[in-house]
């Protein structure tokens, strides 16, 4: 356990997904999925990877924050850090110049994200943990009106091993993707198990109405069929348009409005009820501080955490515990690269040490570039099947990072001269 970490490198990793609008929706239309890398070396040879994601331009602001905070992690033991995980998780986030930046909010943030799940890849990779252990990783300060740590600790069965996590997909309806995709996409999805879908909508209504139809009509009435305009509309046109997408019978509409309007969400949220629509919200809510308004204020059905927006393990930790407490499931957001891989963690802790319940719960999946994972995600049968390996399951090959680093790695040399 006494491993000092005795360096820090981030990388700048980009995939031009963008070329054939893997990922597009109504906001980002041109999004290349993209990772700032973090690798940390120890003088026992032991090493962590973490990274977070974001979307192309910018990698480099967040390679740039983690830089400015690799000072931090520099010459710390695991057992330093990990004994006091909570107030390690403080020192990142309260740094006194740092957080004038966020605090715990936008780019510093998604940079703290990078460090700690490269530092609790390197925890996982070491030893086992148990919940208590955990849970005293979580900085309960501003939230302990809503959850004390006493209350923290669950416990429950583990039927994960045999039948795995239920998975919805959202790679058959990228807002990009041309009708005739669509429908081969959601024909093999059928083959291969899937039952729950998620479209993409929000640039155009009669698209909208087009797509969903054809989704509808090749699931059928009894699969499930969910929404996302990615903060596209104003609230009282949230409302509207959803309304027009109701014979489709969504599950959710996920990010109806900015994803900083809590009080938005609950009146689309009141407004939507009766149509038997839920508002799913959380892949870009900056910290468990909103989460907790957003549930005070009843402002979403579904809470979707994301191991990258919020500050790693630690901080989906509280949220997880929240929306235990609230009685909201939890639907994890993993349209990215290395958020599958992240997030099935994460789940598979709500279910086995927080919520025991599978109600109303799935965990989303993209079909996209596991394969520069050592350990890629494994599905079976629509269900993400427990991680065997050590860790938290980014480290990317080698040979992929270097392809894919920007601006140097073959594949951009060769987009570039395009
Ligand atoms: C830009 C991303 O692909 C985004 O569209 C992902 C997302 O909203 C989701 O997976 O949900
Ligand atoms: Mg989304």
């Amino acid at each position: 356990m006494l491993h000092k970490i005795i360096n820090l490198t981030v990388r700048d990793v980009r995939f031009p997904t963008s070329v054939e609008q893997h990922g597009s929706d109504a906001m980002h239309t041109d999004p290349d999925y993209s990772a700032a890398y973090v690798v940390l070396d120890t003088d026992r040879g032991l090493r962590g990877f973490g990274l977070t994601f974001t979307l192309g331009k910018g990698t480099e602001i967040v390679v740039c924050a983690v830089e400015a905070l690799a000072a931090l992690v520099v010459g710390k033991s695991l057992q330093e850090i990990v004994s006091d995980f909570r107030g390690f998780y403080r020192l990142l986030t309260s740094d006194g110049q740092m957080r004038w930046l966020g605090p715990e909010k936008g780019v510093t943030h998604l940079a703290t994200a990078a460090v700690l799940n490269a530092v609790w890849d390197l925890w996982a990779r070491s030893e086992g943990k148990d919940p208590e252990q955990i849970v005293s990783c979580i900085d309960f300060r501003y939230i302990t009106d809503v959850l004390t740590e006493k209350e923290a600790v669950g416990e429950t069965e583990d039927q994960m091993q045999k039948e795995g996590y239920p998975a919805y997909t959202t790679s058959c309806a990228w807002l990009g993707y041309p009708d005739q995709q669509l429908k081969q996409l959601c024909t093999d999805a059928l083959k291969s198990g899937w039952t729950k879908f998620k479209v993409k909508v929000g640039a155009d209504l009669e698209d909208d109405i087009r797509r969903c139809r054809l989704i509808r009509q090749m699931i059928g009435p009894n699969n499930t069929l969910m929404i996302d305009a990615n903060q596209r509309w104003d609230v009282a046109e949230a409302i509207s348009w959803v309304s027009r997408l109701s014979e489709f019978k969504p599950l959710w509409i996920e990010e109806p409005t900015s994803p900083d309007d809590i009080l938005g969400h609950a009146a689309i949220s009141k407004a939507l009820a009766p149509l038997g629509i839920g508002v799913a919200t959380g892949e870009q809510c900056h910290n468990r501080v909103m989460f907790k308004q957003f549930l005070q204020a009843s402002a979403l059905q579904f809470v979707q955490i994301d191991s990258c927006r919020l500050g790693s393990v630690n901080e989906n930790l509280a949220v997880l515990l929240m929306a235990h407490k609230f009685q909201v499931p939890v639907c994890p957001h993993a349209g990215g690269v290395g958020l599958c891989e992240l997030v099935q963690h994460l789940i598979l802790f709500d279910y086995i040490c927080v919520s025991a319940s599978l109600d109303s719960r799935m965990c989303e999946y993209v079909d996209h570039l596991h394969k520069h994972f050592t350990s890629p995600v494994v599905i079976q049968d629509a269900h993400y099947m427990p991680p065997k390996d050590p860790g938290y399951s980014c480290e990317m090959l080698e040979a992929s990072v270097q392809k894919h680093q920007y601006p140097e790695g073959d594949v951009w040399k060769l987009h570039m001269n395009k």
